[in-house]
């Protein structure tokens, strides 16, 4: 079984917000806001996506709308990390004040200004399909945590 985590992306005209992560996996790294899903506690992935985006930015998400399934798999055993289904939505309504919390610092992104070289290697693959308005699903292999071996991405007309 994967472990099944979120990924939120808050934008405003022309711009998104990510967060440098300040601990744990993907520590360092410019990314959306998300985290592992509380499916034990009986937790659905967006009640998920949204607890974690005000966990980590202090944003209240409305009306997420999911963009993308990503899976990926790497060849390292990284533990509990090595099979993941990351859910993926993207918002443009929200309220609250954003917030620096204990695991991320805000900071608002012109689209055509994302930091790729500051992230996750995957994310230059497919950030540009979410930003074009697509549905999709990935399957994305790593060697282990800095090495992305294969990607593919595939549309689909909704997640029903
Ligand atoms: C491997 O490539 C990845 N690319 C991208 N863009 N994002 C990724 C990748 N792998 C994981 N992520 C995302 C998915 C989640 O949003 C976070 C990881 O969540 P975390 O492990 O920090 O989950 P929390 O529940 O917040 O963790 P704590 O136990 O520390 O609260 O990274």
């Amino acid at each position: 079984m994967p472990l099944i985590l979120t990924l939120v992306f808050v934008l405003r005209e022309g711009q998104v917000l990510l967060g440098l992560k300040k601990r744990g996996f993907g520590q360092g790294l410019w990314n959306g806001f998300g985290g592992k899903v509380n499916l034990a506690d009986g937790e659905t992935i967006i009640q998920g996506a949204v607890r974690e985006l005000q966990e980590e930015s202090g944003l209240i998400g409305n009306n997420l709308e999911k963009v993308a399934i990503l899976n990926f798999q790497f060849e390292k055993d990284m533990g509990k990390y090595t099979d993941l289904e990351i859910h993926v939505f993207k918002t443009s309504t929200f309220e609250g004040e954003i917030i620096e919390s204990e695991e991320m610092l805000p900071k608002w992104y012109n689209i055509s200004d994302i930091p790729y070289k500051e992230m996750w290697p995957d994310d230059a693959i497919w950030y540009p399909v979410m930003f074009a308005g697509k549905l999709f699903t990935a399957d994305i292999k790593f060697s282990d945590e800095k090495t992305m071996i294969s990607h593919k991405i595939t549309e689909v007309l909704s997640f029903e």
